[in-house]
């Protein structure tokens, strides 16, 4: 059997390099097979998923300067069917890419939010000037440099050498110890694992609402990775709430707490239990 796997593409991005170390890690621990199928946007992956047209996606989730990628965290609590199999954390290294003969002639540079973010400091520093235009991928931005040679791209190296482009600075991150998380999810059930993920919105926006979901997980002695707030996009002010959880759905601990959440959220979603692999 050979497995299907989505990423953002075109060929050569971050969430490409986090499937092919998926494809890896899936030879070496159940000797199984995969294809990559690349997509045009993160919410195209995840879409394809849910559709059944692919097996599994690989979306990049949380980065260690920038923080969440809304699109991935949106999207999923559209969909509301995928399970989180997998969480994989990458390095991640830029460059700027372009055919200007140095960084100085560079007028425009694209990319994706994540990686222009990541490099903000370096932009001001280097390039002041420059217009920053936000692409769908990191690759795709290399698109553009064909047409227009003052522009630049930030991408991987890989990317670079895949589509034989010049690197003219790497690596221009502001911070050494640039990492990514990505989601491996799919239409199975998660296969359970130290880590668990969920999402609710609450009963009414007033003062307090907050503190009662959250009890559940201390009065449990759970602990909690990380809370991120993403708005409803119905009502200004409305609010969805994610949380990371260090525990598995197994335990007993967390079967009681996420019996009690349910009865303080309006909609409770779990995305699953899962294991992190570092490469
Ligand atoms: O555009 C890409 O290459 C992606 O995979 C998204 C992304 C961008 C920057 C850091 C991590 C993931």
């Amino acid at each position: 059997m050979q497995f299907s796997i989505a990423h953002l593409g075109p060929a050569g991005t971050y969430a490409e390099a986090a499937a092919t170390a998926y494809v890896r890690y899936l030879v070496e621990t159940k000797g199984l097979k995969s294809s990559l199928y690349p997509y045009p946007s993160i919410a195209q992956t995840l879409w394809a998923v849910a559709r059944g047209e692919v097996d599994l996606g690989v979306v990049p989730v949380e980065n260690s300067i920038e923080g969440s990628v809304s699109m991935t965290l949106d999207t999923l609590w559209q969909i509301d069917t995928l399970q989180i199999q997998q969480a994989l954390v990458l390095p991640i290294s830029h460059a700027l890419i372009s055919l200007a003969k140095n960084p100085q002639e560079i007028e425009v540079v694209y990319s994706h939010p994540q990686a222009l973010a990541q490099c903000q400091e370096w932009l001001n520093q280097n390039l002041p000037q420059v217009r920053q235009i936000a692409t769908n991928s990191t690759t795709e931005a290399l698109q553009h440099l064909d047409q227009e040679t003052t522009a630049g791209a930030i991408a991987s190296e890989r990317a670079a050498s895949l589509y034989q482009l010049p690197i003219l600075a790497h690596p221009i991150n502001d911070y050494p110890d640039n990492c990514t998380r990505f989601w491996v999810v799919s239409l199975q059930p998660s296969p359970g694992g130290n880590h668990t993920s969920l999402a609710f919105s609450v009963l009414e926006n007033k003062p307090g609402i907050l503190v009662k979901p959250l009890q559940v997980f201390a009065e449990q002695g759970i602990n909690m990775s990380r809370i991120e707030s993403r708005p409803t996009k119905r009502l200004l002010g409305d609010y969805l709430f994610f949380i990371d959880l260090e525990a598995n759905t197994c335990d007993q601990s967390v079967k009681l707490a996420l019996a009690e959440l349910a009865t303080y959220t309006k909609t409770l979603k779990i995305f699953g239990s899962y294991s992190i692999v570092n490469r």
